[in-house]
């Protein structure tokens, strides 16, 4: 086994700042298989998040190969959150990925939506333009969040890796979030190139809109050929300045700026509701004064 933690992660609260810059200090010396044996056997309820992207694919294979030298049924399940803005294709390859290596898989839609006409039936159309934070909170973030609860998942493999660039720039091998959550980004250290070699040498499906162009996939609304060819990620938000879906910021911020805009938009409505009843009231009392 290539690190040896000399003590128990039972949860997050166990990887104070210290053993954490210990820890990534030997990780970033392991290929991205033997940090993922290291974290199979070390790290506590683990899951794959996907939203099966050629990182994501990658670990997928590479555990797919550990399951199969030990004899076992695949053993890390994933989460994929279905914003229910997905292309065709990416929910295409979902399928695909489970049939291939016969892995469980925990599929979280936005609350009480099954489509999107149930989404924009509560939340309005174009909900990404009018309101990008709540639109990131809802198909997002609290998916995400309702789905470690329900699972008791304390870690979670990520497929971010350092040149990406923006946020990620200099992202660990492990990292703790704010909410406890251990996080695993085991292709920290990979290169666009170096992703594709091996996705091309083991044969490994991916999306069939990477053929066309596209290098980083999200909703359809706000995912673009890159615009650069040095910033794999510049198709997504094109033109705007977000870089992230919120999945990987703060999540109390998120939640707190959410219910605030929330709060924001019952009091518009209550003040609109008001208007039309003193409008609908004044004629009557002209009419009886
Ligand atoms: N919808 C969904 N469901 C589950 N997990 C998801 C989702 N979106 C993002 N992720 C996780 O974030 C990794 C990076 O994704 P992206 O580069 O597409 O960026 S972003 O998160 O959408 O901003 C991504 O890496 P991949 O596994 O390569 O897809 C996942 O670990």
């Amino acid at each position: 086994m290539p690190v040896s933690t000399q003590y128990t992660i039972q949860s997050g609260d166990d990887l104070t700042p210290e053993r954490l810059e210990a820890l990534n200090a030997q990780l970033a010396k392991f290929s991205p298989q033997e940090v993922l044996e290291w974290a199979i056997d070390n790290l506590p309820n683990l899951y794959q998040t996907t939203a099966f992207g050629l990182t994501g694919l990658i670990t997928l294979d590479m555990i797919n190969k550990i399951s199969v030298q030990r004899q076992k049924d695949h053993i890390v399940s994933l989460i994929f959150l279905d914003t229910l803005y997905h292309f065709q294709e990416t929910l295409d390859l979902a399928k695909r990925c489970v049939e291939t290596y016969d892995v469980p898989l925990k599929v979280y839609k936005p609350v009480d939506c099954d489509s999107v006409a149930d989404f924009e039936r509560q939340h309005g159309q174009k909900l990404w333009e009018n309101d990008e934070d709540a639109y990131d909170f809802l198909v997002k973030v609290e998916p995400a969040r309702r789905a470690y609860d329900e699972l008791n998942v304390k870690s979670i493999i990520t497929g971010r890796r350092r040149s990406q660039k923006g946020d990620r720039a200099a992202i660990p091998v492990i990292e703790v979030d704010g909410t406890g959550l251990i996080k695993l980004n085991p292709l920290a250290y990979w290169d666009l190139q170096q992703v594709r070699t091996y996705i091309r040498a083991n044969e490994v499906p991916y999306n069939a809109l990477v053929d066309q162009g596209y290098n980083s996939i999200g909703d359809w609304h706000s995912t673009n050929k890159p615009a650069s060819k040095d910033d794999e990620r510049s198709g997504r938000w094109e033109g705007k300045e977000k870089t992230e879906c919120g999945l990987h910021k703060d999540y109390f911020k998120m939640r707190a700026a959410f219910m605030a805009s929330k709060k924001a938009k019952q009091q518009l409505a209550e003040q609109k509701k008001q208007h039309q009843i003193a409008d609908h009231a004044s004629p009557v009392l002209e009419a009886s004064a």
